[in-house]
């Protein structure tokens, strides 16, 4: 697996644009199963979680013009399958949202149970019960979800579980009950910005939703849906991500293309620790700080507060605050895989189920560390970033999943990162997926020739 070698130390500054958001892409791709009619997608953020539910939807049928480098055509007039058992569907948590969508054109779907970030238990009852009120039926063994249904119904359902709402189970619930004849309202909705974008993606394709962006969501039923084109919301974890890289190491950067009202709950933690961060027009931010970070007490929790996904990244951003800082994360409370690695590049950090300690350090120093999940991988380059010397950190397809050319974004803002390569399977997989105009240098194909400008073994540390 590849791996990102960081010299640490160099100060952030210039501009950086953020790309479109992975998890409103990867709802909006098992969206456009709804329709028989083409969906062409905007400001796509080909990471390899997009590319591989891309070659899903392709085993099923679907046409995938990818025309440019951030745009897609998916068009799913030639759905001919109800089968998604491969190991693409296996690798990541978003095919869960093609039950839905599958069970709408074909009335019947096969998942495998899915992947994705090993951050906890990620149970799939509630998108089970979500359907089921909807009247699907369905057989769960050996690794494999059956669904069947004969005729979808509006209904009343509450997705409440224990650690609040779900964001995929409230995303596949919304789009099955779009062809549910009668109301479907779905209370303890997630509220999370990316259901909303979906909400008002389908509202475009014809549906009739209320509430979206809220814990009560009402669908009339029952329509046919139609093609439309959408332009993806900005990722705001990759935003909030770059955000706290500029806090941490930055003299004074401006990033571009970032959604400030989802960001908020991550700025005011940032800004109480005394980063400046100015909202410049209406999509950009700038971030300057003079002085030594304070501490401070964070929960991340279901938006507005902040997101889970941002977790680890502030908590490397803490190791180096003045005092303590306390970290819960009330969604995912056994998410703190990355701390046992930051431990190793100096940091003094206890973690407990649900919360870490973190006691501030006035350096962190380089090591080998490894990435054990997309964000402990962010969390890792970051301090890697700060870090005095060289960090490697290793089994970076994690990182690959979620955010375009982190690597790069960082370099041109001054930072040392260069991606190092361990085989040259990735190579062929990313040439694999590639479905760009010959043309068109996509990121893929970046990755691929910088896999075979720079080959280098690199060893992950044992735990
Ligand atoms: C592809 C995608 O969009 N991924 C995001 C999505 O994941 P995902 O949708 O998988 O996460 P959920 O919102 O479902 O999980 C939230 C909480 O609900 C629990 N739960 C979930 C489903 C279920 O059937 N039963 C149950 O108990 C989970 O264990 C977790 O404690 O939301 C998470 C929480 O914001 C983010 O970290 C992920 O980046
Ligand atoms: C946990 C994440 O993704 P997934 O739900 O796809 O595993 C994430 O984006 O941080």
């Amino acid at each position: 697996m590849d791996a990102f070698e960081i010299c640490g130390g160099r100060r952030l500054a210039g501009e950086v644009a953020v790309s479109g958001s992975k998890n409103a892409a990867l709802a909006m791709l098992a969206a456009a199963l709804l329709t028989d009619e083409p969906v062409r997608l905007n400001s796509v953020p080909f990471v390899s979680d997009v590319t591989r539910l891309l070659e899903i939807l392709e085993r099923l049928g679907v046409a995938v013009d990818r025309y440019s480098k951030d745009a897609v055509t998916l068009d799913a007039g030639g759905l001919n399958s109800s089968d998604a058992d491969c190991p693409q569907s296996r690798m990541m948590r978003a095919s869960i949202c093609l039950l839905g969508p599958l069970l709408v054109r074909t009335g019947r779907a096969i998942i495998p149970l899915p992947g994705g970030c090993a951050i906890g238990t990620r149970p799939i009852d509630l998108h089970l019960r979500g359907l089921s009120a909807l009247g699907v039926r369905f057989e769960v063994g050996d690794g494999l979800i059956v669904g069947k249904v004969q005729r979808l119904r509006g209904a009343d359902i509450d997705l409440s579980g224990p650690c609040g709402g779900t964001v995929t189970g409230t995303c596949n619930v919304m789009m099955a009950a779009t062809a549910a004849p009668g109301t479907t309202v779905i209370r303890s909705a997630a509220p999370e910005p990316e259901v909303r974008f979906l909400a008002e993606a389908l509202q475009q394709m014809g549906a009739d939703i209320e509430g979206a962006g809220t814990q009560i969501i009402r669908i009339n039923g029952g329509r046919k849906l139609h093609g439309a084109v959408c332009d993806l919301i900005p990722d705001r974890i990759e935003a909030a991500t770059l955000t706290i890289a500029a806090a941490m190491v930055g003299d004074d950067v401006l990033i571009r293309n970032a959604p400030l009202e989802d960001l908020e709950a991550v700025i005011d933690v940032l800004t109480r620790t005394g980063a400046s961060i100015t909202p410049t027009g209406s999509d950009a931010i700038r971030i300057t700080r003079s002085t030594r970070l304070a501490n401070v007490d964070l929960v991340a929790d279901h938006f507005p507060a902040i997101p889970t996904d941002v977790q680890a990244q502030l908590t490397a951003y803490l190791c180096l605050a003045t005092g303590r800082s306390t970290i819960v994360d009330r969604v995912f409370p056994e998410r703190f895989a990355h701390v046992a690695q930051l431990r190793r590049l100096g940091a003094n950090i206890e973690a407990a189920l649900g919360r870490a300690e973190v006691n501030g350090v006035s350096r962190l120093h380089g090591a080998t560390v490894r990435a054990t999940d997309l964000r402990a991988s962010a969390a890792l380059v970051l301090a890697g970033l700060a870090a005095e010397g060289t960090t490697t950190v290793t089994d970076i397809a994690h990182l690959d999943r979620g955010y375009v050319s982190l690597d790069q974004k960082l370099s041109d803002l001054g930072a040392t990162v260069r991606r190092c390569s361990d085989s040259a399977e990735p190579v062929a997989r990313a040439l694999r997926v590639d479905k760009s105009r010959p043309s068109v240098t996509t990121p893929a194909t970046a990755v691929a020739e910088s896999i075979v400008d720079m080959p280098r073994r690199v060893a992950a540390p044992a735990d």
